[in-house]
C-alpha cells in the first residue's frame, strides 16, 4: 500500500476532499479519491468519485439533516472512515482560511500553532471553527499524525505597504489590522498553472476572479499577488453567497448605534443574511437565482456583476494594464452566463469573448473563451486548492523525514 495525503477543505458553502497516493520514487502525487459535499444551507449532497473518475457515493440530503458545516464535516468523517480501509494517512492536510499576521507559509500543526490559530476565529468566523475542528478531532486521537496547516491568506503576504493598509494608525496595524486578503490557494493554483496552459500571458498582468459561495479577485503580475479585493477578514469586496463584500464602515456603526444590534447579531447578519441571499431575499445559490424570475433575484445578480465590473475595473489600476481574465470557482468555472455578463460590464477593456467557446458546458479542463480579437484573453481554469494543499503537506512531510 503505497502512502497517503488526505486533504480536508472546509469553504463557506462545501465541504471539499481529496486523497492522494504518494508514489515512491518521483514523489508525484497520484489522486485517488475526490469529493465534495456542497450547497450546504441551500441543498446539500454528497459526492465523490475514485481515481477513474467514477462515482463512489453519491447522496442528497434535507437542509434539516444537513444545516451546517460542522454536521456536514460529521457525515463526511463517517463516510471517509467506512470508505477507508486502508492505512490512515501520513499526513493530512487543512486549509486554514486566516493565518493572521504570524504565518506567511504553512506550517506544521502543534498546540502552539493551533493556540494562534483559534485566537484568529473571530476574524474568519464562517470557516475557521470548521478548519480547525477536524484539525483538534484528528489530533485528539491519531496524535502522531502529521497535520499541516495551508492557509488562504499566505500567497498574499508580499503585497506593497499601499495594498497591506488602511488608512488608520500606525499602531492598528501593528496590532495586525491588515489587507490580507483569501483564496491564496486557489490563486497559487492558479498562478502555477498558467505557464501550462496559458503560456502566453503566465508572466503578465493577469486578474483572477475566484467566484464561488466566497468571491474574490486577485491582480497578479509576474507570478505575484499584488492586491486582491479582500481585507481584514473574507467579509469585503465581492458580494457573496451569503456576505455583503465592500460595505460603509458607517453602516455598522449605525447598525450598533441607532439599532442598538449587538456586536453578534451584526457578525450573524454580515457573515450568514447578507450578499445574494440578502439582497434576493430567496437563495445564496447561483444557480437558484438565475432560475428564478422574481425581480429580486435579477436585482441580486445585476449586483454581482456591476460590483464584479467595478473590482475588475479597479485590479487593472493595481497592475497598470490587463493581459488576461481567469475565472475560476464555482460561480467562475460553471455559469457562462455570468462570465459573460461580467465581461460584457468590461468591454471597455477590449474584452470580447468567444460565445461558443463560452457556452461550452461539457469542456471540463482550462480553456481560453476569448475571441482571437478580443484584447485580453479571457480563460476558464478550475481550481484545485486541494492538490495545492497536498503539494504543501508532502513539502512538510518530507522535510520532517530528512
Ligand atoms: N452550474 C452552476 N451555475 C451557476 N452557479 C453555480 C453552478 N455550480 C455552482 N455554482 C455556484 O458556486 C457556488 C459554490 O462555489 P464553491 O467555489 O464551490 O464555493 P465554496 O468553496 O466557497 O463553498 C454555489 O453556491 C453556486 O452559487
Ligand atoms: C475565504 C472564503 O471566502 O472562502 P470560501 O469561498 O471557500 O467560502
Ligand atoms: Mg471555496
Amino acid at each position: 500500500m503505497p502512502d497517503t495525503i488526505l486533504v480536508i477543505n472546509a469553504g463557506s458553502s462545501s465541504i471539499k476532499f481529496q486523497l492522494f497516493e504518494i508514489a515512491d520514487g518521483a514523489g508525484e502525487l497520484t489522486l485517488s479519491l475526490k469529493g465534495q459535499i456542497e450547497g450546504i444551507g441551500s441543498h446539500p449532497s454528497l459526492i465523490a468519485r475514485n481515481k477513474q473518475g467514477e462515482i463512489v457515493t453519491h447522496r442528497i440530503f434535507a437542509v434539516a439533516d444537513l444545516p451546517d458545516a460542522r454536521a456536514a464535516l460529521g457525515q463526511l468523517a463517517s463516510w471517509l472512515r467506512a470508505w477507508h480501509d486502508g492505512a490512515f494517512p501520513v499526513a493530512i492536510g487543512h486549509r486554514v482560511v486566516h493565518g493572521g499576521p504570524d504565518y506567511d507559509t504553512h506550517v506544521a500543526v502543534d498546540d502552539d500553532v493551533l493556540a494562534k490559530l483559534e485566537v484568529l476565529v473571530p476574524l474568519a468566523p464562517l470557516h475557521q471553527p470548521n478548519n480547525l475542528l477536524p484539525i483538534r478531532a484528528i489530533r485528539a486521537t491519531q496524535p502522531g499524525v502529521l497535520q499541516v496547516a495551508c492557509f488562504d491568506t499566505a500567497f498574499h503576504r508580499g503585497h506593497p505597504d499601499v495594498a497591506d493598509r488602511y488608512a488608520i494608525p500606525e499602531q492598528l496595524y501593528l496590532e495586525g489590522i491588515r489587507r490580507y486578503g483569501f483564496h491564496g490557494l486557489s490563486y497559487e493554483y492558479i498562478t502555477r498553472s498558467l505557464p501550462i496552459v496559458a503560456s502566453e500571458v503566465a508572466g503578465g498582468r493577469i486578474v483572477v476572479a475566484h467566484l464561488g459561495s466566497g468571491a474574490s479577485m486577485c491582480a497578479i503580475r509576474d507570478g505575484r499577488s499584488l492586491d486582491s479585493t479582500m481585507g481584514f477578514t473574507a467579509l469585503d469586496g465581492l458580494p457573496m453567497g451569503t456576505r455583503p463584500g465592500q460595505l460603509d464602515a458607517g453602516v455598522i456603526l449605525h447598525l450598533i448605534t441607532h439599532k442598538g444590534m449587538t456586536a453578534d447579531a451584526v457578525q450573524h447578519l454580515l457573515y450568514h443574511d447578507c450578499g445574494l441571499k440578502g439582497l434576493s431575499g430567496i437563495s445564496n445559490d447561483v444557480r437558484d437565482l438565475l432560475a428564478s424570475d422574481d425581480p429580486r433575484a435579477k436585482l441580486a445578480l445585476d449586483y454581482f456583476v456591476y460590483r464584479a465590473g467595478l473590482a475588475l475595473g479597479s485590479l487593472t489600476a493595481a497592475i497598470e494594464g490587463l493581459d488576461a481574465i481567469v475565472f475560476t470557482a464555482g460561480i467562475g468555472e460553471n455559469s457562462p452566463v455570468i462570465r459573460a455578463r461580467i465581461c460584457r460590464q468590461a468591454r471597455w477593456l477590449g474584452i470580447d469573448l468567444d460565445k461558443t467557446a463560452n457556452a461550452a458546458t461539457d469542456a471540463a479542463g482550462a480553456r481560453l473563451i476569448s475571441s482571437p480579437a478580443s484584447r485580453v484573453r479571457v480563460y476558464v481554469i478550475p481550481t484545485d486548492e486541494e492538490r495545492m494543499i497536498a503539494h504543501h503537506t508532502l513539502e512538510i512531510f518530507r522535510r520532517q523525514r530528512r
